[in-house]
Order: C-alpha cells, then sequence, then structure tokens
C-alpha cells in the first residue's frame, strides 16, 4: 500500500539524546585530558575516552540524517495533508457527520452515518464478546442523567475540571494545557526561530510534564513562553478551573440538581450490593457497561477524538485488596506490548520497550497480575479491531499524574495523525469509589469473605466510647455518636487511633453532621476476638475505554492507497468490525445476474453477514473500488459461470485475490473468514479464480 502515516515521530527524541551523549562524552575527554596533565590518568585511557567520542558523534551524524529525510514524512503538514486525506472520504461516505450541520453545527457533537453506525455497533458487540462474555462480566445500563449527591460522593461536582484561559479582548475559551503544548512543541518545530540543545531539552522535558503542572506553574509556563490565544494573537488570562458537567436539573419543579454522567463508571459503583448478592456475594468479579457520557469540554478540535457526547465501555472489576492475583493471567503471561514505564519516561531515551507482561509484574513494574490482565486482555482487544501495535503504547501515569487514593494506572496510547492518544485509561483505584459512595450513602459497600481455615484469633480495634463524655458534650445527639464511634470502618479506626494519639483534631459524621471527637469521648484499643472471616472494602480495577477515540485511530491505522493509484484509497478493516461484511456484484446489471445475486444476498444476511447488492452498470473495476473506499472485506461476484454451476467468486479485498466456491458453501465461508479465518486457508481449500473482472 501506498499511503500510509509514518510511524518515526520519535526520532526528534533520539537525536536530542544522541545530542546529550556527545556532549557529556565531550566533558569526560576533557576532564580526562586535564588529568592526564596532572599524571591522574593515562595515556590509554584518554585515547578510549578519544574514540568513543567519534563513534558517538558518528551515530549522531546518522541519526542527523535519518530525521531530516524523516521530517519531510512526519513533519506537521504532512500529518495534516495525511488527515485530511482520511476524513474527506470519511465524511463523503458517511462514517460520521458533523451534528446539526444544516444549522451551522455544534463543536464537539458528531453523527455516525450509515457505515460509521454498523461500524460502531460491530466494535460495541466484539468488546461484549472479548470482554462481557469471555470474563464473564455482569452488565447494566444505568440513565444517564445522575442526581447531583452521587457526583458530589465521588468528587466530581468538586474537583471534575480542567484549567481554562479566556481571550482578553474576545473572551473566547481555551483549554490552558492544551495551548502550552501547542507553543512548545511550535519551538521544537523551529518556530519562531531554533532552539539552542539546552532549551530543546528544557522545552521537551516541560512537554512531557505539563499534565502533572498545577494551577500557578501553569500560569507561570504560560507566560514564561508568552503563549497567546490561537488566531487572535492577543493576551490570554491567567488559567481557572472550569467545571466539565452538564448541569440540568430533574422534575418539574426544577430543584433537584442532575448532571449528564461524565463516566459511565459510577452507575455501576452505587450498583455494587446488588450486583455482589447477585455473584452470590463472591469475590472477585467484574461489572461492565456501555453508554453515553458527557463532558462540556472546553475548546473540542480534534474530531471523534474530544467530543462533549461520546460512548464509554467501562469495565470495575471488584476484588480482595490482598488477593490481587488473577486466575487467567498466564494466557497473557507472554503478550509483549510496548510498556512507557514511570522508569523508562524518566530516562534519557524515554522510549518504550517491549515486554512479557509476566515479566512487568515479576519485576513490580506493573503493580499486580489483575491490573497486567487486563492490559493483556486491552492490547489483545485493540490488535483484534486493526489497531497497529507499533503504533500502540501502554503509558504509566506519573506519580504526580496518579489521584492519591490509586495505586498504578496506566493509559492504552495509540499514535495518530494529532500524536499519541490515550484510548483507555487502566487503574488500581483501591477502594476509593465504594468507600466515597459508602460514606455519602451511609449504606454498607463491604463484602465478607470466610476464612479459608475456618475460625481464627483475630486483633480487632474496638472503640470504647466514655457515653457520659459524649453525652455531656453532644447531648441528644450523643446517642448516635457513640453508634457511629463504635460502628466506624476498621480503617478509619486505626486512622483515629494514630490522630488522637498525636493530638490532631478527629470528627465523626453522622447523618449530614460533623462532631469533633476527644481523647476523653473515646479510646481506640487493640483486642484478639475468634473471628470466622473479615468485611472488607474491595479494590476496583478498572479499565476505561473510549469507543469513538479508538475508533477514530482504527480508521487512520487502516487507511491506504491501492499501490500504483494514490487516488484509490482503501479501508483495511478487520472483517469483525467492517461496516458491511460483502457486497455482492451481478457481472451485468441484467435481471438473471440480478436476481441471483439478491438470492445470495439473502442468504449471508440470513446469517447475520450485513451484505449490500451493487448492481449498478459501472465496470465491476471501478464497483470494487466503491466498497473497497469502505473498508468491505469480501466481494461475490454472480459471473456466467454462476447460472452454470452455482458457483461464486470471492474477492479478498487486502490481495485482491479471488477464489471460486459453490453458492451451497458460501454462508459458512464468510462467516468463518469474519470470526478470524485466515484468507491464505481458503485458498488451500478453494480453486483459485483468475478473473477477467481485475480490479481496473
Ligand atoms: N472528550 C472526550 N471525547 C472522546 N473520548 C473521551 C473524551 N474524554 C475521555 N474520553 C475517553 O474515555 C476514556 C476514559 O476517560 P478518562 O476520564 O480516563 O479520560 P481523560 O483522562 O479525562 O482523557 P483526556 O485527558 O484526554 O481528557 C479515555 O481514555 C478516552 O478514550
Amino acid at each position: 500500500m501506498a499511503t500510509t502515516l509514518p510511524d518515526n515521530a520519535s526520532l526528534e527524541q533520539d537525536l536530542v539524546v544522541a545530542q546529550a551523549a556527545v556532549t557529556k562524552q565531550g566533558d569526560t575527554v576533557r576532564s580526562l585530558k586535564a588529568s592526564l596533565k596532572e599524571k591522574k590518568a593515562d595515556k590509554a585511557q584518554v585515547e578510549a575516552a578519544i574514540e568513543q567520542l567519534k563513534n558517538l558523534k558518528a551515530s549522531l551524524d546518522l541519526k542527523q540524517k535519518e530525521f531530516q529525510s524523516a521530517s519531510g514524512k512526519t513533519s506537521s503538514t504532512n500529518r495534516e495533508a495525511f488527515r485530511d486525506a482520511v476524513k474527506t472520504v470519511l465524511e463523503r461516505r458517511l462514517f460520521y457527520i458533523p451534528s446539526f450541520e444544516i444549522y451551522g453545527s455544534v463543536a464537539g457533537f458528531y453523527d455516525y452515518g450509515p457505515p460509521g453506525c454498523a461500524l460502531k455497533q460491530n466494535f460495541t458487540q466484539f468488546w461484549r464478546q472479548h470482554f462481557v462474555l469471555e470474563e464473564s462480566m455482569l452488565e447494566v445500563e444505568c440513565p444517564a442523567v445522575t442526581p447531583e449527591v452521587v457526583l458530589k460522593a465521588s468528587g466530581h461536582v468538586d474537583r471534575f475540571t480542567d484549567l481554562m484561559v479566556t481571550d482578553v479582548v474576545t473572551g473566547d475559551c481555551h483549554r490552558a494545557d492544551h495551548l502550552l503544548e501547542a507553543a512548545l512543541q511550535a519551538l521544537l518545530d523551529g518556530k519562531p526561530k531554533p532552539l539552542d540543545t539546552q532549551e530543546r531539552q528544557a522545552v521537551h522535558h516541560l512537554l512531557a510534564t505539563v499534565e502533572e503542572l498545577n494551577v500557578k506553574q501553569l500560569g507561570d509556563a504560560l507566560e514564561q513562553y508568552g503563549v497567546k490565544a490561537p488566531e487572535t494573537n492577543n493576551d490570554i488570562s491567567r488559567p481557572f478551573p472550569f467545571n466539565l458537567m452538564f448541569k440540568t436539573s430533574i422534575g418539574p419543579r426544577g430543584d433537584q440538581v442532575g448532571y449528564l454522567r461524565p463516566e459511565t463508571a459510577q452507575g455501576i459503583f452505587v450498583n455494587f450490593r446488588h450486583l455482589l448478592y447477585s455473584n452470590g456475594g463472591k469475590l472477585p468479579f467484574a461489572a461492565a457497561q456501555i453508554g453515553q457520557s458527557f463532558r462540556n469540554e472546553i475548546s473540542p478540535r480534534a474530531g471523534l477524538l474530544r467530543v462533549r457526547e461520546f460512548t464509554q465501555a467501562e469495565i470495575e472489576h471488584f476484588c480482595n485488596p490482598d488477593a490481587k492475583d488473577h486466575p487467567k493471567f498466564q494466557s497473557i503471561a507472554r503478550e509483549q506490548p510496548l510498556l512507557f514505564s514511570r522508569a523508562l519516561q524518566m530516562s534519557e531515551e524515554k522510549q518504550p520497550q517491549a515486554m512479557q507482561l509476566g515479566d512487568a509484574v515479576s519485576q513490580s513494574i506493573i503493580a499486580n497480575q489483575t491490573l497486567a490482565y487486563f492490559i493483556g486482555r486491552t492490547y489483545l482487544f485493540l490488535l483484534r479491531v486493526g489497531i497497529n501495535p507499533k503504533r500502540l503504547r501502554f503509558r504509566q501515569h506519573l506519580a504526580n499524574e496518579m489521584a492519591h487514593y490509586a495505586e498504578d494506572c496506566w493509559d492504552a496510547e495509540v499514535e495518530c495523525s494529532y500524536g499519541w492518544v490515550e484510548c483507555v485509561g487502566l487503574a488500581d483505584r483501591s477502594a476509593y469509589d465504594l468507600r466515597a459512595h459508602a460514606t455519602k450513602s451511609k449504606t454498607d459497600m463491604s463484602a465478607y469473605e470466610p476464612f479459608p481455615d475456618g475460625s481464627r484469633m483475630v486483633d480487632v480495634l474496638v472503640a470504647a466510647v466514655d457515653k457520659r463524655e459524649v453525652g455531656k458534650t453532644y447531648k441528644k445527639d450523643g446517642k448516635a455518636i457513640t453508634e457511629a464511634l463504635e460502628s466506624l470502618p476498621e480503617e478509619e479506626k486505626a486512622c483515629m487511633q494514630a490522630d488522637l494519639a498525636a493530638g490532631k483534631p478527629c470528627k465523626v459524621t453522622v447523618g449530614d453532621a460533623e462532631f469533633a471527637i476527644t481523647a476523653a469521648m473515646v479510646q481506640i484499643k487493640q483486642e484478639k476476638k475468634k473471628l470466622t472471616g473479615r468485611n472488607f472494602v474491595p479494590s476496583v480495577i478498572e479499565p476505561s475505554f473510549g469507543v469513538g477515540r479508538i475508533i477514530y485511530c482504527m480508521f487512520e491505522h487502516c487507511y491506504a492507497t491501492r499501490k500504483g493509484d494514490e487516488k484509490r484509497s482503501l479501508f483495511h478493516f478487520k472483517p469483525i468490525v467492517a461496516p458491511v461484511k460483502a457486497t455482492v456484484f451481478p457481472l451485468f446489471a441484467q435481471p438473471t445476474f440480478i436476481d441471483q445475486a439478491q438470492a445470495v444476498a439473502a442468504l449471508l444476511t440470513a446469517a447475520g453477514l450485513s451484505t449490500i447488492v451493487d448492481s449498478t452498470g459501472a465496470s465491476i473495476g471501478k464497483r470494487y473500488a466503491r466498497t473497497d473506499e469502505i473498508g468491505v472485506p469480501f466481494a461475490v461476484t454472480v459471473d456466467h459461470q454462476t447460472l452454470e454451476d452455482s458457483t461464486v467468486t470471492v474477492r479478498d479485498r487486502d490481495s485482491t485475490t479471488q477464489v471460486r466456491v459453490p453458492i451451497a458453501e458460501v454462508q459458512a465461508l464468510l462467516t468463518e473468514l469474519v470470526k478470524g479465518r485466515t484468507w491464505e486457508s481458503m485458498q488451500q481449500q478453494y480453486p483459485t479464480h483468475a478473473s477477467a473482472a481485475d480490479d481496473n
């Protein structure tokens, strides 16, 4: 295939690293020469260092040439040209369309047209197969409109914000981190003038850590680099937080505040008790939900990648915090995705490495087997839907990127013409979400597990409350406060014990009110108790997929043009997600051929294979080109021989080769191909058809 996006965006980084190595070695040579004068080093040492410097310079030279020749291909102009080519086909063939177009559209909203809709359905169906069915997950569907209390508990009302700046003249809004990133990228591209090595390194470093900056640091960095508003070049305000949720009111009186959910996960958390019960009270188990999420993004300008309404597919895997091994871990332990660990991100090379997931867990690079298991399953899923493995990496969150409660987080990032894009977030969120809802709703969110060896004597913390002291201070609330103290979860008792001992202020919550607790009111003591099991709040491991982002990256990775004919574009969609599985062609637009083609199509449709019949009078080559353009993987042609011996030809889109197959077998054959059987194995089973109806 002639046109695909070159995947050499990291060459520039290589170049910076090579330059740094030359500078460092130059320093070593100089200091050795000085030592030689003082007779602290010998001549051989200096000569070896000079030799190494020569090698490094030669390697730098090579990298410079490589970069110069590649930069022609990977320049942002070229990326934009590639993106425009893909987008033109996608919009012309109605994969997606800006919503409300006849009224001028609204940024951040897209409609999926017929092939886009079919492809998205196939995608989510396959996601259900790969995760929900193969992992026996419990699937739920919850409302998008969510009462405020739920999102208050989850922290979204207070903290689901992005930092925004405004154009001080026009009032236009921009995402502060995106403006800084664009400005830094421009500097690296040599605009307005080339940077020296030291400046480049500083800019590279800042670019890699933009997500970690707090509001002040981000504001300072915008000022330091003189960032202005795009298009107008006006000054911008200091950054400030903007909540991304769409607010609404529930009911006719309008007095109950609600929000459109910003993620589907909360619906699963609030149903935890039902799900645990339906799983027989046993852990681990996973629940899943596919549905719409809504985020009032500040400036959505990246097509399907950043929209204001999108489909998420989320999994919440609940497990014992002390047992995060996964029974099926061995099935993915040998998979080798590119891992971009924290250590690799901080290293000079800044390159991800292919690594077996088994090794990543045994070397404690990934925190536990369950998280690694989902990384492995996500990796396999993304490859199965057509993501190029060379342009897929799993990037670990840096320490300051992670929420304080998270144990470990990795993003599946896919490289496309917009750069590396987070498509799936995979996080070990500990027990944070269930605890938050337990506290706010006063509902027990714990699970119980019996000890495998019967009963045990266990150390437990007990709150010995001085009821008189509590009653003296809080009068009628005393009884409720005593009960709340006695039923505090184990970890909260431990915190209170430590805080009281350190003389720190302590509180207990009853209803919506909080009451200060002193050491005179309660003593937290350790006691031995005979128990047959224990209660704990489960940990949650969450893989969260953005359906539209993956689909868009898949569009780019599957797009190509036919060799020798740049004007003929096609999508190499994997059959499992292709919007249409087969096109049936009557070779001639005559009733006998058309009737037979309709009959074959009906046979395929009955087997659940979406099929179209193209009986237009255009040449077969032109008709092939039309279906290639929307990525139909197979073409079935009814020709003269069909009328004689009831066979048809089946053509494979990618190789353009054909086989001849009895009509009676075509349904089973295409079903197998869609499920993943290879075309090569079909070619061994059926005779090759050297057709007159070629691709021209
Ligand atoms: N505005 C959006 N448009 C399309 N997909 C989105 C959007 N926001 C998030 N997603 C998808 O949902 C997934 C899980 O959401 P998550 O909250 O982890 O994203 P995020 O870290 O906020 O993304 P970003 O930092 O890019 O805004 C993401 O990996 C992404 O695929």
